[in-house]
């Protein structure tokens, strides 16, 4: 399953934006992830339900009203502190944590209520733009460490005749999440001496930012947007291409309210109405909620989990049946599953996300939009509802 970690400074809301996009609805509560630990657990990406051009809406739990979530795994890592990389505040251990991601959402305090080392301050005490980068340079220093802490096994592998920088470097950076292919690409971007003995420090730093931006992308999610200035969060959405202005607090609140069934909403909505009895005082509070959500069109949180994933990571949704008639499984249930894959993939890429006995079975494809059977060359499109042939289904 597609995996996303929080990371950030103490207090910046990362435990909250955690609480809010893993609150555990019963559709989600038997996922087997759900109770593996405190700080690991399913959230979801929002997207359209291919049942919108049905007679009918789906049942499927995960769908809405044709609005369809979609699985990913989400971490909540520990608050890092400035010096995390030499271990300072445990930062080794969260650090490595974040090696399990495919990418990062670094939650950022956009009020400046958080100074650099994550302490609570006056609102507006600290300038957030400083913490743009922080999650990302300790990331580099850390792997620049591991490399240069590794570097003799190189070296050593370096004085046999089939040596191959590639091969060696992937061996030390797959526990990162680094394939043959992503450093690859890494050695294309940079440049270096081809005798590891003459690499330099520069030449690890440089090779450390590069694998770090491949295998792990961050965005910002720019935090407490209800009590940040504009012109703060005008700078920070300057400051990296992808910001995400949220309130993770609000989001909890609305999840919350949902639960206690006063409140209608589907996370990622722009707006939300008040469907039970509440008091003044709430009714106040999600009044200011709203006040923001009409300001940045929602409360960010859905809006961040699904940038990572479809902007950062380029992915698309594809939805697999059985009957490419009906939409359904054997069961009969309407678009029972949904899979999370690259652009680009093919529909043996999807064939091996549903099972690899489905995959090894494999023999074509039905497109379920246009009935027409489709070649392995063809790019799966966001949205798509594919029927599998395989001698094993
Ligand atoms: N105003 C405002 N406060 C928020 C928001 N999100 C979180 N907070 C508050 O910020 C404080 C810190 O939030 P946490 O979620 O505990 O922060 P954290 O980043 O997980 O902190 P560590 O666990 O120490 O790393 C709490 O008091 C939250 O209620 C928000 O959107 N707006």
């Amino acid at each position: 399953m597609l995996s996303l970690a929080l990371a950030g400074k103490p207090n910046a809301g990362k435990s909250t934006f955690y609480t809010a996009a893993t609150r555990a609805d019963v559709d989600v509560a038997n996922y087997p992830f759900t109770t593996i630990d405190a700080n690991r657990g399913v959230a979801t990406v929002r997207t359209d339900c291919p049942c919108l051009e049905l007679e009918e809406r789906c049942e499927n739990d995960r769908c809405h009203d044709g609005v369809r979530y979609v699985p990913i795994e989400l971490y909540d890592v520990a608050g890092l502190v400035p010096g995390a990389h030499e271990g300072r505040g445990l930062g080794n251990q969260f650090l490595d944590e974040l090696t399990n991601a495919d990418a990062i959402l670094n939650v950022l305090d956009a009020s400046g209520s958080t100074d650099e080392e994550g302490e609570p301050v006056e609102p507006g005490s600290h300038d957030p733009v400083e913490d743009v980068e922080f999650i990302e340079q300790e990331m580099n220093q850390w792997l620049t460490g591991i490399l240069d802490r590794n570097w003799e096994s190189v070296e050593r592998k370096s004085r046999s005749p089939d040596f191959d920088i590639n091969d060696a470097l992937t061996d030390l950076l797959t526990g990162f999440g680094a394939t043959t292919a992503d450093v690859a690409a890494c050695l294309r971007d940079i440049e270096y001496p081809e005798d590891p003995i003459q690499w330099e420090d520069s030449d690890k730093e440089a090779l450390a930012a590069a694998v770090r931006a491949q295998t792990k992308p961050i965005i910002l999610v720019a935090n407490k947007v209800d009590i940040a200035d504009d012109e703060t969060l005008e700078r920070l959405q300057e400051a990296a291409e992808i910001v995400i202005p949220a309130t993770a607090d609000g989001e909890l609140a609305l999840r919350r309210g949902v639960e206690a069934g006063v409140v209608d909403y589907n996370p990622g909505d722009e707006d939300f109405e008040i469907v039970g009895d509440i008091s003044d005082e709430q009714a106040a509070g999600l009044e200011q909620i709203r006040d923001v959500m009409a300001e940045y069109g929602g409360t960010g949180v859905q809006t961040a989990l699904n940038a990572a994933v479809f902007d950062l990571l380029d992915h698309i949704t594809a939805f697999p049946v059985q009957n490419e008639t009906k939409w359904t499984d054997a069961q009969g249930n309407v678009l029972p599953d949904a899979f999370l894959l690259p652009e680009g993939s093919t529909p043996t890429d999807l064939a091996a996300a549903v099972h690899t006995d489905i995959a090894e079975g494999y023999l074509h494809a039905v497109n379920g939009k246009t009935k027409r059977r489709i070649s392995d060359s063809y790019e799966l499109e966001d949205g798509d509802v594919i029927k599998i042939v395989s001698t094993a289904s």
